[in-house]
């Protein structure tokens, strides 16, 4: 029988960010020995915003090999990869510049190409292609981790409620001039490149994505964004959460087992 329904998510909700992060931790480093074994690299693509120090728990980790990684933004902000709207800017004040990760296995998009976002997209695109080594059969890359978050309004990525990006079925890079959060000019994964994960991890702390962490869970059928990444089998779907963010969710929570 071949099965292709999505995977249940996963709850796993945590007292303190402490634990969150020791938790998280643990999941990145079992997701990335499991990779590597199979293919001797771990690829993953990475969110801005609120993530990146829920990392904290990778730093000084002797298990991590960060040599083996291949790190690709989930979204980002059109601005120089210095700017302070830049997630990659973000990503590497908080984890990268403490870690010793290669430069050239984190890919950033190319702000020289900044005037035509087609042109930035599709650079990204093909950039993912080179790393994947696309087989002509292959629909949509496969990425080991995809590491995400949501703001307060269900957005994920770069992907925005009622935005037209939601129904692109063919792109696995689209860009968006109209972001209702700034900055408006940015790229993003598409729904289904997140869908095509392995293995997606959300991370949500703070009381003030209560109400949209209810919606997304117990009423998926409202379509916010983040209710529609549910990874195809095999894929799987994780939510590391603290008790602030999951206050109002009816949705059952999985004891989290080290
Ligand atoms: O604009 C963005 O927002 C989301 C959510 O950010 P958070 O600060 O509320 O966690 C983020 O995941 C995304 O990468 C970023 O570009």
């Amino acid at each position: 029988m071949v099965h292709t329904a999505p995977t249940a998510p996963v709850l796993c909700t945590f007292p303190n960010d402490q634990e969150l992060q020791a938790a998280l931790a643990h999941f990145i480093v079992k997701a990335q020995k499991e990779s590597i074994e199979k293919k001797g690299r771990f690829t993953v693509a990475i969110s801005g915003g609120s993530l990146p120090k829920q990392l904290a728990g990778l730093i000084d980790n002797p298990a991590v090999k960060w040599d083996k990684w291949q790190v690709f933004y989930a979204d980002e902000r059109v601005v120089p990869l210095d700017h302070e709207d830049s997630n990659h800017h973000l990503n590497t004040r908080e984890l990268f510049s403490k870690v010793p990760i290669p430069r050239q296995n984190i890919h950033t998009i190319d702000p020289s190409l900044a005037d035509d976002l087609e042109e930035l997209a599709d650079a990204y695109e093909k950039e993912l292609i080179r790393e994947f080594a696309m087989k002509d059969s292959a629909r949509f890359p496969i990425f080991d981790l995809v590491l995400l978050g949501i703001g307060p309004d269900g957005h994920t990525c770069s992907l925005f409620p009622g935005h037209a990006l939601l129904s692109e079925e063919d792109r696995w890079v689209a860009y968006i001039e109209d972001s209702p959060k700034p900055p408006p000019r940015r790229v993003t994964l598409t729904l289904p490149v997140l869908n095509h994960a392995a293995r997606i991890a959300f991370v949500v702390t703070g009381e003030s994505k209560a109400d949209v962490l209810h919606t997304i869970l117990d009423e998926p059928e409202k379509g916010l964004p983040a209710s529609r990444v549910r990874p195809v089998y095999p894929g799987h779907i994780y939510w590391f959460t603290d008790e602030a963010a999951a206050a109002k969710v009816q949705y059952p929570r999985t004891p989290f087992k080290l």
